[in-house]
């Protein structure tokens, strides 16, 4: 009785795939680590595409979170196993530092190479070095508009609450697309039903 509880309890929950992309060093294992721990482990060394599972509330809501901490190739401007990861994900987090404007250019390019309505967020990370800023505020924005998606200035290093919010941000937009292919199943659906039933009553009406 009670296993089935704690089963029916698990099965309830909602999964939301979200992969982290972004040139290196932008600070995508800082972010993540934050959201899954709320500590900022500042040098995290990894050579290979990391998974982790996260249960956390977004709006009253159990969430299971499957995040992707992917890996790219120093120097390379393509992203890892592009095809792959959007397959994969239901929503993609795409980070860039403020201090290294080739991080920002590597999403812009990126995102145009990823060819998917994937819903996306963009995040602008160590807002904490100000003082070394390539990329300023108004160009993300410019870009979050876009790419049609949210975007926020984060740092890994110092905000707790802020990173929390970029990823269940994230979530919500990918529950929101979620109810909306599902809506337009079901017009399709009913949408083909009314056909059927105006052709049949149609051919009951008398005729001339
Ligand atoms: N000042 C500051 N440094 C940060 C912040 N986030 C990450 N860093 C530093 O940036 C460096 C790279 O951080 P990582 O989290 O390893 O970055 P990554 O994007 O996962 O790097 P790759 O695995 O190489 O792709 C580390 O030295 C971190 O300490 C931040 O918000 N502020």
């Amino acid at each position: 009785m009670t296993t089935r509880g704690i089963r029916r309890k698990k099965s309830s929950l909602t999964e939301v795939k979200i992969a982290v992309l972004g040139a290196p060093s932008v600070g995508k294992s800082a972010l993540i680590v934050r959201f899954l721990t709320k500590r900022y482990i500042g040098e995290y060394d990894h050579q290979t595409e990391n998974r982790y599972k996260h249960e956390a509330m977004v709006d009253s809501e159990p969430i299971l979170f499957e995040i992707l901490d992917t890996c790219p190739k120093a120097g390379e401007d393509e992203l890892p196993n592009t095809a792959e990861i959007v397959q994969w994900a239901d929503g993609l987090l795409l980070v860039y530092s403020i201090t290294d404007r080739y991080s920002f250019n590597y999403i812009r390019k990126a995102k145009a190479d990823l060819h998917s309505d994937t819903p996306v967020a963009l995040v602008a990370n160590k807002v904490d070095m100000v003082h070394l800023r390539q990329v300023s505020t108004e160009e993300g924005d410019i870009l979050a508009k876009d790419f049609d998606c949210k975007f926020c200035e984060v740092s890994a290093a110092e905000h707790v609450g802020q990173v929390a919010d970029a990823f269940q941000d994230l979530c919500r937009e990918v529950l929101a697309s979620r109810r909306k292919s599902k809506q337009s199943l079901l017009d399709r659906m009913l949408g083909g039903t009314r056909a059927y039933s105006r052709g049949k009553s149609d051919s009951a009406l008398p005729k001339d």
